[in-house]
This record gives structure tokens, C-alpha cells and sequence, in this order.
């Protein structure tokens, strides 16, 4: 097997690549509007309550219809899940991998079709959309070989008279529960990595972003998944989220999402319910209020070009978005100048037509956020963008807010959304102890040319992923293992050697001779 290595990204200046996306996107459009069915034990099931997803870029579009489970659907999902846990659990882990490599390779070949899913349901640009489903196909490419590697022998310690291993097996039924803002990278990264690793999943899909984890499911089916192995379960987090999290045959739960689902379900999980006879597992990864420092000694220009990029990119809506500049006095007037003069070149627009900035991905986004640069705006100078776009979609400009104070609400809370607050620091050291100042502890980026400052850094910048003289966003399978501190959850570096270990327990077998 050749070694990992990531997918690279599309250079859409190439007009090939141009070309291939246009006929990919009027493609997608022309079967926009479908209805998407449940999928338990590889039975299509249509229900009669359906959700629209709508394109938040243009809202007369309607991206597909998504049939919702209940309760009683939820229950048959996990019934199948533990009835396919018994012989899938069995699969040789290289046979399991297999399957995430046919996946990744079919996914290749439908790449910009993939890509444009996204651009739709989403509202993503061409090349966020690109990174997105380039992620994906690492995800499953690199969990691929990662089983490989834990099923094949453990080092032991050698012990006369004894033939020892140690074997990595699974949990059983995980309950995966991804958010839209990376709709097909997490939700595949996810989803395989429990499979991949014997367990058998039920995914309930984020409400905003329904199809293209069907066109996932959709893609599992063709490439032979056997089935039951993922049964596909959108429905309201309230109805049949709580429901799965709390049944007592779930073993584990995989949730990517804001702060404050994750909470209510570590408090959920912790609850043995009546016939449940281990203690769940949980993985959380959660929100995240990140920044870019900015030292004295930094390049003022590169420094600028990364507070865009990680303030900016997708709208603002990743967890690892830079959402605070956090300046030194002494680069401050001309950082702010760069990042308002660069933020303000950013062009607003439809994502099919890939403009630098596209929508929110839906109204309660566009009104929590706006509600943000009102408060933003008492909280600091406006320099750039403050409130609503043009288009027939969840527009906003993006937006600068100066002169912040370090205790200032939009200092401290995640808006996901693209809003930048600037903080002027007196020294490096205090940059450093706003940059800690949240109950987050995602990702960071320092820029400096001071090699003394950049070992601090290393040291007392508490945050899962922190970048010296690049953006806070971005991270790749492999390279940049990914996840936060604190309140951004369980640090269970998706993408990393270890992540897998996260859906396996490890069992010990001893003979004597
Ligand atoms: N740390 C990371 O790796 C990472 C990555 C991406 C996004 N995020 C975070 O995710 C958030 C944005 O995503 P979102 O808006 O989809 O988050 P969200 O918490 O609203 O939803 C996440 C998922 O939880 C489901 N859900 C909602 N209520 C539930 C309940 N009671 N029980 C079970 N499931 C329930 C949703 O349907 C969705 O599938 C941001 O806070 C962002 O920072 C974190
Ligand atoms: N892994 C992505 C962020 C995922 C959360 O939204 C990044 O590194 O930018």
C-alpha cells in the first residue's frame, strides 16, 4: 500500500478545473429539489414528516427534502445497528479499511460533484468546498491504513512461557452526530472512523445539511457497504438526538458541534439508563473563540493576509475561525489599516459563482450574527463591513470591530460567524494572556520573528492547534492531528495516530505454555 499522503487541492485558475466545476455545479442544480428517504439496514424509508433544505445563498432554491425519523424509526435504527455489530465486528480490520479506500477513491472520481453539493446546501466557495471534500477523502485514506496498523500485532513486552497480544476491538453501536459547517470532511471522518474500527453507527445528519450526507450514504451503498453498518437517521436533535444519546444499547457518541449541544449531551451520557450495562464513551468536539497574535517583531503584511483568511474563510464559520486580532501596540494602526484595506476587497456573492464570501448558512445564524455586530458596535469602533449584504440569501458583510476591550462580549463568545474583533495589546505577554482569556481552547496563530517569543508561545498559548507565522485554519489529515482544550471539548485530534483508539477498547489475551 502506497503511504499516506493528503489529497491536494484544486487550482481552479486552471481552465480545465473551471470548466469541470461549472458542468459539476449545473449538474447538481439539475437534480436539486429531490427527496432524500431514511436508510435503516439498507431499507430506503420515506417518512411523512420532511424537512427543506434550502440553498442559503439563493432561498427560492430548494436543495432537496429530507424525510425525518421518530422515535420509534430511531429505535429500529439502533435494533439494526446491534444486530450488524454482531457479525461486522468480525470483518478483518484490512477488509473494514478496504472499504474506506473504494469509498475514497469513488469520491475522487465525483470530486467536483461533490464539491458543488456543498456550494449548494451549504453555501460554501469553490475552493472552501474543495478543501472540504479533499478532507474527506484523507479521512478515510488515512483511517484506512491507521486500522491496518492497530489490527496488525501490538508491541508487548516479552514473557517467558507466555504468548501474549493485545487486540484493538470495538465498542458496538456509535451514535454520530456531525455539524453542517464541514458537512461532508466531518461527517465522513466520523462516521468511518467508528466503522472502520468494527463498531456500527446510526448518523443523524446536522438539520442544515441533510443531502449531501445522503449523497454519502448513497456513495457507501455503491461501493458495497454491507448493510446496517450505517443506517442513516436525520431527525430533530430533540426528538430523536436526546433519544439516541440517552438509550442504553448506544455505546458511544460522537458528537462535533456548538458548546452547548455537547454539554447537555456529556450530562445525558453520564446517566446509565435501566438495561445499560457499561459506561458510554463520549467524543466532543466543540466550539472554539480563537485569535491571531500579532507580535512586534511580526511581518505586518503576512500577519494581515492570516487574520483575513482565518477571520474570514467560509464566512467565519469554522471552529478554528480567527475571530480575534490580537495586536501589539506597536504594529497595531498598521495591521488594522492591512486587514480593513484587504477585508474590504473581499467581494460578496453567490457561492456557484464562487465569490470570496457567501452566505450564512441559515436564518438563525444571520440573526444571532447580526445581533453580534450590534453589540460589537458599542463594544468597539466599526472599521469594516456592520451589518446585512446584498443578494436573495443570509448575507453579511464582513465586519471589523476595533479598539475591543479584552472582556468584551464579542472577545469572549463564539459568533460563527464573519465578525473580527481587534484588541491592542501593551505587551507580547499580555497578548498572550488575552489569547488564553476564553473558556475555548481551539486553535491559535502567533506571528513573530522573535525566536524568544515564539518559545513562549509554544508554552503558555493553551490551545489544542496553534500555527507560528500562518493562519489559525486549515488543518490537514495527518499533519495538523485536530481538536481543542477546555470548552472546545475532548481534544480527540481527528486526523491524528490516535483518534482511533477513541472507538476501540483494547483486550489482552495470555497463554501459558
Ligand atoms: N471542534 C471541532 O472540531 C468543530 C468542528 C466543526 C464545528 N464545530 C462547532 O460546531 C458548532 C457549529 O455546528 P452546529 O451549528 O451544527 O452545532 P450544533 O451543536 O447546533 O449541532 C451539531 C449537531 O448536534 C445535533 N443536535 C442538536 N441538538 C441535539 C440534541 N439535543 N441531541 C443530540 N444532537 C443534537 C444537530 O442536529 C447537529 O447534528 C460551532 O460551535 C463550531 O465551533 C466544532
Ligand atoms: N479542521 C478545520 C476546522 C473544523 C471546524 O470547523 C480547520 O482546521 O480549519
Amino acid at each position: 500500500m502506497i503511504p499516506f499522503r493528503n489529497e491536494p487541492f484544486t487550482n481552479f485558475a486552471d481552465p480545465a478545473n473551471k470548466e469541470a466545476m461549472k458542468a459539476a455545479l449545473a449538474k447538481v442544480k439539475a437534480e436539486l429539489g429531490k427527496e432524500y428517504p431514511l436508510v435503516i439496514g439498507g431499507e430506503k424509508i420515506t417518512t411523512g414528516k420532511k424537512v427543506k433544505s434550502i440553498n442559503p445563498g439563493n432561498l427560492d432554491e430548494i436543495v432537496g427534502i429530507q424525510c425525518q425519523a421518530n422515535q420509534e424509526l430511531a429505535q429500529k435504527a439502533v435494533d439494526i445497528a446491534m444486530e450488524t455489530f454482531k457479525t461486522w465486528q468480525f470483518v478483518e480490520p484490512h477488509v473494514r479499511a478496504n472499504y474506506l479506500f473504494k469509498a475514497a477513491a469513488e469520491m475522487r472520481r465525483r470530486k467536483f460533484e461533490f464539491a458543488a453539493w456543498m456550494v449548494y446546501e451549504v453555501g460554501k466557495n469553490w475552493g472552501e468546498a474543495d478543501a472540504d471534500v479533499a478532507e474527506a477523502i484523507d479521512f478515510m485514506e488515512f483511517y484506512g491504513r491507521e486500522m491496518i496498523r492497530l489490527g496488525g500485532p501490538q508491541p508487548l513486552v516479552p514473557y517467558e512461557g507466555e504468548d501474549n497480544h493485545l487486540y484493538y476491538i470495538p465498542l458496538g453501536v456509535g451514535v454520530v452526530i456531525p455539524p453542517w459547517n464541514f458537512p461532508l470532511a466531518i461527517m465522513v471522518g466520523m462516521t468511518t472512523a467508528a466503522i472502520v474500527s468494527g463498531n456500527t453507527v446510526v448518523l443523524k445528519p446536522a438539520s442544515t445539511s441533510p443531502v449531501i450526507a445522503a449523497k454519502f450514504v448513497e456513495l457507501m451503498e455503491q461501493i458495497g457497504l454491507p448493510k446496517g453498518v450505517i443506517n442513516f437517521l436525520p431527525g430533530s436533535g430533540s426528538e430523536i438526538g436526546d433519544f439516541l444519546v440517552e438509550h442504553p444499547k448506544t455505546r458511544f457518541v460522537s458528537f462535533t458541534g456548538s458548546r452547548d449541544v455537547g454539554i447537555r449531551i456529556n450530562e445525558r451520557i453520564a446517566k446509565q439508563a435501566e438495561g445499560q450495562i457499561w459506561i458510554k464513551r463520549l467524543v466532543a468536539e466543540m466550539g472554539g473563540k480563537d485569535a491571531v497574535v500579532v507580535d512586534a517583531s511580526a511581518d505586518p503584511e503576512e500577519a494581515a493576509t492570516g487574520i483575513v483568511q482565518s477571520a474570514f474563510g467560509f464566512q467565519g464559520q469554522k471552529c478554528s475561525a480567527g475571530s480575534r486580532a490580537i495586536v501589539h501596540k506597536d504594529l497595531y494602526d498598521v495591521v488594522l489599516q492591512k486587514v480593513v484595506e484587504k477585508t474590504k476587497a473581499l467581494q460578496v456573492g453567490l457561492p456557484e459563482e464562487n465569490y470570496a464570501i457567501g452566505p450564512v448558512v441559515d436564518e438563525n445564524a444571520y440573526n444571532k450574527i447580526l445581533e453580534y455586530i450590534e453589540v460589537g458596535k458599542k463594544e468597539g469602533r466599526l472599521m469594516a463591513g456592520g451589518g446585512k449584504a446584498e443578494g436573495n440569501g443570509y448575507y453579511i458583510q464582513p465586519t471589523i470591530i476595533a479598539d475591543v476591550k479584552e472582556d468584551a462580549r464579542i472577545m469572549l463568545e463564539e459568533i460563527f460567524g464573519p465578525v473580527l474583533a481587534f484588541y491592542k495589546a501593551d505587551s507580547f505577554e499580555k497578548a498572550i494572556e488575552v489569547f488564553n482569556n476564553t473558556e475555548y481552547g481551539l486553535t491559535g496563530a502567533l506571528y513573530s520573528n522573535d525566536r524568544e517569543h515564539l518559545e513562549y508561545a509554544r508554552k503558555y498559548m493553551h490551545c489544542g492547534n496553534l500555527y507560528f507565522n500562518r493562519k489559525c485554519t486549515g488543518a490537514l489529515v495527518g499533519v495538523h492531528p485536530f481538536g481543542g482544550f477546555n470548552m472546545s471539548g475532548t481534544d480527540s485530534k481527528a486526523g491524528g495516530r490516535d483518534y482511533l483508539l477513541l472507538f476501540t477498547q483494547a483486550k489482552v489475551v495470555s497463554e501459558r505454555f
